[in-house]
């Protein structure tokens, strides 16, 4: 396996539950984009060497401009899916690791990054960063009925990046009408083992308004920590 590693970044989605018109990788935080907080990231790693973006189908030029020639950017598809995959073919031949890793989490730390990138280096095929979960989850029928409560201690959130060794995650691609919400997903499926890590808090995705707020808020409180430095 070749040791060079890639990252692709899904970047064309429509943020319907975030709203507000602009697509969100291209919503302002502290007056970045998140999109290049997130590609800013990656690159901060010592491990990643080329990262490809798949950006929304007529916006390709614009995340071209703001991104710099460092990053090739790729028309994004319908579904997460759809974008990782044509992103994933815009890969160098060389590259032996990928790490997928979505715009929005704009608040990731290269640590994790590297965190991740360094478990798949050292074998393991994929791995994802969790959290525990603190709500209790129910898992309900059509009609909103409670079916089971799983065990609380056994279930974990999946962050981004998630990492692989780029042979095994193409063949899960394969099999990507699958009705899975994430790229380990696709891999689980075809019977490799997946190894989790400690995800970090700040890896939060900003799905919803209330996410645009909380990131505001900790890059405010981190600048005005740095300005007391
Ligand atoms: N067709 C799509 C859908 C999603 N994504 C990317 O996948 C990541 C995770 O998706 P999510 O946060 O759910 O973004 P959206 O699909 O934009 O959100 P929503 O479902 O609210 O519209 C994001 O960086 C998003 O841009 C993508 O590249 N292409
Ligand atoms: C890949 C992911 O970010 C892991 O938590 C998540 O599953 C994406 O799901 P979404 O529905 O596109 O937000």
């Amino acid at each position: 396996m070749s040791t060079r590693v890639g990252a692709v970044v899904p970047a064309a989605g429509r943020g319907e539950r975030l709203g507000g018109g602009t697509p969100k990788a291209l919503r302002p935080l502290a007056g970045r984009p998140m999109l290049l907080r997130a590609v800013e990231t990656l690159l901060a790693s010592a491990h990643v060497t080329q990262v490809v973006v798949a950006a929304p189908p007529t916006l390709v030029d614009v995340v071209g401009q703001i991104l710099g020639p460092g990053v090739c950017v790729v028309p994004g598809g319908g579904e997460r899916v759809d974008s990782v995959r044509t992103a994933l073919d815009a890969l160098d031949d060389d590259i032996g690791v990928v790490l997928v890793h979505d715009a929005a989490r704009p608040l990731t730390p290269a640590t994790l990054v590297d965190a991740v990138a360094t478990a798949v280096l050292a074998g393991h095929p994929a791995v994802i960063p969790v959290l525990p979960v603190t709500d209790t989850v129910k898992e309900i029928d059509a009609d909103g009925r409670v079916v089971r409560t799983p065990r609380r201690d056994m279930l974990r959130a999946v962050q981004t990046p998630q990492g692989f060794r780029r042979d095994i995650l193409r063949t899960a691609y394969a099999n990507r009408d699958l009705p899975v919400t994430d790229d380990a997903g696709l891999v689980e499926a075809l019977g490799v083992p997946v190894t989790t890590i400690p995800g970090a808090e700040e890896a939060f995705k900003v799905t919803r308004p209330v996410d645009l707020v909380l990131a505001e808020a900790l890059l405010a409180d981190s600048l005005a920590r740095d300005g007391q430095r």
